[in-house]
């Protein structure tokens, strides 16, 4: 698992282990790391030339620290000072150190073109500007210099690309848009969280001997190792009801595909058994396609409600599966909602006292926001349906929203996106945030599909945050191998998860293709 701690987090790991040291050794190691992994991309990409953009704090000093290095080891080095006061703001002793180890040093507010003219000729381009003391956005200076970098510079943002929030909790509009990151100690919060990660690139964690072992992450990231150690692997005194029986209540005359997509991922995920609740058209579809599913009602260990679900449809048929789906929303039972299902939460009935898994993308959370912030349904004379939180809200912040919705309802909340963010209502806990889909994975269906696999982790036992971010990791490797490049379909996607889990739980022994 990859862990991301809080910047106060760090400081305080870093108080200690400077306590415990030489003076100077944690930014000497610091610089170091971060040096070893510039020569190793300059060698990588043939490149000669090594601008270092320096702002006033500890992040710059890493960076003329990490200049002096590759000055040394023979690349030609020019640290770009990007402070209001020049010289006089950077750290002393690191400027010393650099042009000793002859770092040439250009100060942009003497001749800004020049220095411009200077950071566009770096083949690799170290933003030492801010780090963790980082407010978001930057100066006018920085982002001029910013600017003049080549395209075809390899830009290494040194702990964290500057402008972005270090807790990653508001945009990248202005921050250093980073080819990789070289972070010190842990990840933070901006490394891993939809509003940073973009600007972050490929993350590198240097490790500078800080001790977080046992310090609560802000934000974790499954890995495919993480696995092995939670997928439910059956045992020999197993049998198909103690594996977990998921109930599905999906799909309708209007959406039939979202019944096979579900439950088709369902029991590739390994259900121990399913139980299908359906309108007639997609019963039949689901008998033709699952043989494995039984049908209607009976004791579960968890439901999958929602994929297809058209809360108003009419008719007996649809009635009576709508029924089958309150029943279950008013039991004791573990609940995903999915997609139509997110419309039968009753704001009167939260929360549930089961474990419940929202599983809502950005424009249903905003529906569901809007809804519950006004039950009775607000509406506005001439311009009708008035939602109090839109989509491009969520899409804004999407982490705030994915709380707000969790606060509300006592639910965990899965928000689907490019990154899937999974958060327990219990707030304090970390965030779960997983990005290992391809962009092929954005197409109809695939949702359904991730309700299959979570609704088949919660009713083998998962808590509802592993099921949600378990089931989003392999939902994208799978995408991952099944579209190898190109495009994808969703039910391939479902026909994919039994190699992928497969593979997944055999790593150690074989890493998946
Ligand atoms: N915490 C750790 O474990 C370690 C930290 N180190 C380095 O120290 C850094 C933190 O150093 P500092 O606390 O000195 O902070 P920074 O170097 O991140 O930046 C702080 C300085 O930048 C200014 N500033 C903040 N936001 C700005 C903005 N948007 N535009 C212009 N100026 C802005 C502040 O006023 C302050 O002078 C880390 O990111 C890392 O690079 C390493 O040296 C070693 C270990
Ligand atoms: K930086």
């Amino acid at each position: 698992m990859i862990r991301a701690h809080r910047v106060e987090d760090v400081r305080a790991a870093e108080a200690a282990a400077m306590a415990a040291l030489p003076e100077g050794e944690l930014m000497a190691r610091a610089s170091e790391g971060l040096a070893e992994v510039a020569a190793a991309r300059l060698a990588e990409r043939d490149g000669r030339t090594v601008v270092a953009l320096v702002g006033p704090g500890n992040n710059g000093g890493d960076t003329l620290y990490a200049a002096g290095l590759l000055s040394e080891a023979g690349f030609a080095c020019v640290a770009v000072l990007v402070t209001p006061a020049g010289r006089a703001s950077v750290h002393a002793e690191a400027l010393a150190a650099a042009e000793e180890a002859g770092v040439a040093v250009v100060v942009p507010a003497d001749d800004p073109a020049a220095a411009a003219a200077l950071v566009g000729e770096g083949d690799l381009v170290l933003d030492g500007i801010v780090g963790i003391g980082g407010r978001p956005g930057l100066h006018d200076e920085a982002a001029r210099m910013v600017d003049a970098i080549d395209d075809d510079a390899w830009v290494l943002a040194v702990d964290l690309a500057s402008g972005l929030d270090p807790c990653g909790e508001s945009g990248d509009d202005e921050a250093v848009w980073a080819d990789e990151t070289v972070t010190f100690g842990t990840p933070k919060p901006a490394h891993l969280l939809p509003a940073g990660e973009g600007a972050t690139g490929r993350l590198t964690v240097v490790d500078i001997g800080l001790d977080l072992d046992d310090v609560p992450a802000a934000v974790e990231r499954l890995t495919y190792d993480d696995v092995a150690l939670l997928w439910p692997v059956p045992g020999p005194a197993d049998d198909k009801y103690s594996r977990g029986v998921l109930g599905v209540v999906a799909g309708g005359e209007s959406y039939t595909g979202a019944a096979i997509l579900s439950v088709t991922a369902a029991a590739e995920s390994g259900a121990g058994m399913i139980r299908y609740v359906g309108t007639p058209t997609p019963t039949g579809l689901v008998r033709a396609a699952v043989p494995e599913a039984v049908h209607g009602e009976g004791r579960v260990q968890a439901w999958l409600i929602g994929p297809g679900l058209d809360v108003s449809a009419e008719g007996e048929a649809a009635r009576a599966q709508l029924d089958v789906a309150r029943t279950a929303l008013a039991s004791d039972e573990p609940v995903v909602l999915d997609a139509g299902g997110l419309d039968l939460l009753d704001p009167g009935a939260l929360p549930r006292t089961a474990p419940t898994l929202l599983t809502p993308h950005a424009g249903e959370l905003a529906r569901l926001l809007s809804r519950l912030d006004a039950p009775s349904g607000a509406r506005d004379a001439t311009t009708g349906e008035t939602p109090s939180v839109t989509r491009a809200d969520v899409e804004g912040d999407p982490l705030g929203h994915a709380r707000r919705l969790a606060a509300r309802t006592g639910a965990t909340v899965l928000l689907k996106g490019s990154t899937t963010l999974v958060v327990d209502p219990d707030l304090a806990a970390p965030v779960r945030s997983q990005a290992d889909a391809p962009a092929w994975l954005a197409t109809a269906g695939a949702g359904d599909v991730l309700s299959g696999v979570v609704g088949t982790l919660l009713a083998s036992g998962l808590k509802p945050l592993d099921a949600g971010s378990l089931g989003a990791l392999v939902h994208g490797v799978t995408a991952d191998r099944v579209s190898a490049g190109g495009p994808l379909r969703a039910l391939a996607v479902a026909h994919g998860i039994r190699p992928t889990v497969r593979d997944l739980l055999a790593r150690g022994r074989s890493a998946p293709e």
